[in-house]
């Protein structure tokens, strides 16, 4: 049994805060603090250069890879960290689209986070072949999946609404239509059950920053399918992926299997910032994570409906239709959102009217979605976001 209140204590959390954002950035472990003042003064001050091999520098991003691909569904030696997720988005597209030369359409869909898409338009405008990025809306992806698509590229867990898209059920239509599939699993990882080899995913990446708690900028992952590994054209041809990177040949060859999806020095401290998150998910049942992120949204929703009727759902009401966030609808939402930070209600606001809310059982509990609630009650039917200052404000996160 996951013991939730004893991992809920693993977290730094700032007092009068009710943190309903780890869907952005997660909190930081307690623990984190002290690893990296280990790592800075065992690793990078004492061990120098050294510390590639005797620190283990090199393979850290196999090694916390794979830590992340057992909780992915991924086989050992599948996943790679490094770089950013919009990185790891070009690297996992540019392959799959060299798998299917013939074909010219990327299939995503409209709620797709724009950097996704930004990529594909880049991709498909530097290819010079006339592809074309198709985007219709998430409930009409499963019916544009024909014989023309390439690359079916989708977040499962859309980052608005909390939608959720069915991996498995997509993934076998689009391969009955020769279709490879690259899955974006920024709002997935860490905040559900994610099988990605019982799914038959060819492509997937991710970030560690929001459920997974790795810390602002910490390294992105991608994973490529066994079968397509020694295949997978390599966009981002730098000399880590190399096949011999201390080889310094003037040729690129790239890397055996996954190895091949890294680009130059990876990001040491990230990565040693986000070894710590990892310990705590070797004490989590995914499956009762998931169970209790269900019963939180459901209370949550309950909470808000029964008290500040001006907000409307943007989510699926139903919980198994959408990852571990809660999304509302109002019109001055981003006022509202600013008068609950300043009360200690942290969530978040996109455009054009949604008001975020993330509900991650690691360290969210029933009494927290209650008393956040009082507050979003007390801002609401008091108007207290209806002042100059809030509705001035410009959003950054
Ligand atoms: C679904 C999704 N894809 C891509 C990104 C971009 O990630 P990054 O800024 O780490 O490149 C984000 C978040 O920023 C995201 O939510
Ligand atoms: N990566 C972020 C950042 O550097 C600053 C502010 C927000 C972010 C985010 O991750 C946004 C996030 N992907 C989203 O779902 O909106």
């Amino acid at each position: 049994m996951t013991d939730f209140a004893a991992l809920k204590r693993r977290f730094h959390l700032p007092e009068g805060v009710i943190y309903l954002d780890g869907n952005s950035l997660g909190p930081m472990p307690v623990a984190v603090p002290e690893h990296m003042a280990h790592v800075l003064r065992n690793e990078w001050a004492e061990e120098l250069i050294r510390g590639w091999n005797t620190a283990g520098w090199y393979t850290q991003p196999a090694r916390v890879g794979d830590r992340i691909g057992r909780l992915l569904g991924a086989s050992e030696g599948s996943v790679v960290m490094g770089d950013t997720l919009s990185v790891k988005v070009h690297q996992a597209l540019a392959a799959a689209l060299a798998m299917r030369p013939e074909r010219k359409v990327i299939l995503s869909d409209n709620g797709n986070f724009p950097s996704d898409l930004y990529i594909a338009q880049g991709i498909a405008g530097m290819l010079g072949r006339g592809h074309e990025l198709r985007t219709p809306a998430p409930e009409d992806v499963e019916a544009a999946i024909t014989d023309e698509v390439a690359v079916l590229m989708l977040t499962e867990v859309d980052y608005r609404t909390g939608r959720k898209h069915d991996m498995k059920r997509l993934t076998e239509k689009a391969h009955a239509h020769g279709v490879l599939t690259v899955w974006d699993l920024a709002h997935s990882a860490g905040a559900l059950p994610v099988d990605l080899a019982a799914a038959g995913a060819d492509f997937a990446v991710g970030c560690t920053y929001k459920f997974l708690n790795g810390g602002p900028g910490s390294p992105a992952f991608i994973y490529v399918a066994p079968q397509h590994q020694e295949q997978a054209a390599v966009a981002l041809s730098g000399w880590m992926g190399h096949t011999a990177p201390f080889a310094f040949s003037p040729d690129y060859v790239p890397g055996e299997g996954i190895a091949r999806m890294r680009v130059g020095t990876p990001p040491v401290l990230g990565l040693s910032a986000l070894e710590p998150a990892l310990d705590i998910w070797e004490e989590v049942d995914m499956q009762e994570l998931r169970t209790r992120s269900i019963e939180l949204g459901e209370l949550f929703i309950r909470e808000v409906e029964a008290r500040c009727p001006e907000l409307r759902l943007a989510s699926p009401r139903d919980g198994t239709a959408r990852g571990s966030q809660v999304s509302f609808r109002f019109e001055d939402g981003y006022a509202a959102m600013q008068a609950l930070i300043d009360r200690g209600v942290i969530g978040d606001f996109r455009m054009p009217d949604i008001m975020r809310f993330g509900l991650t059982p690691l360290y969210i509990d029933e009494d927290d979605v209650r008393r956040a609630v009082d507050v979003i009650e007390d801002v609401m039917s008091n108007r207290l976001w209806d002042t100059p200052q809030y509705k001035a404000r410009k959003a950054v996160t």
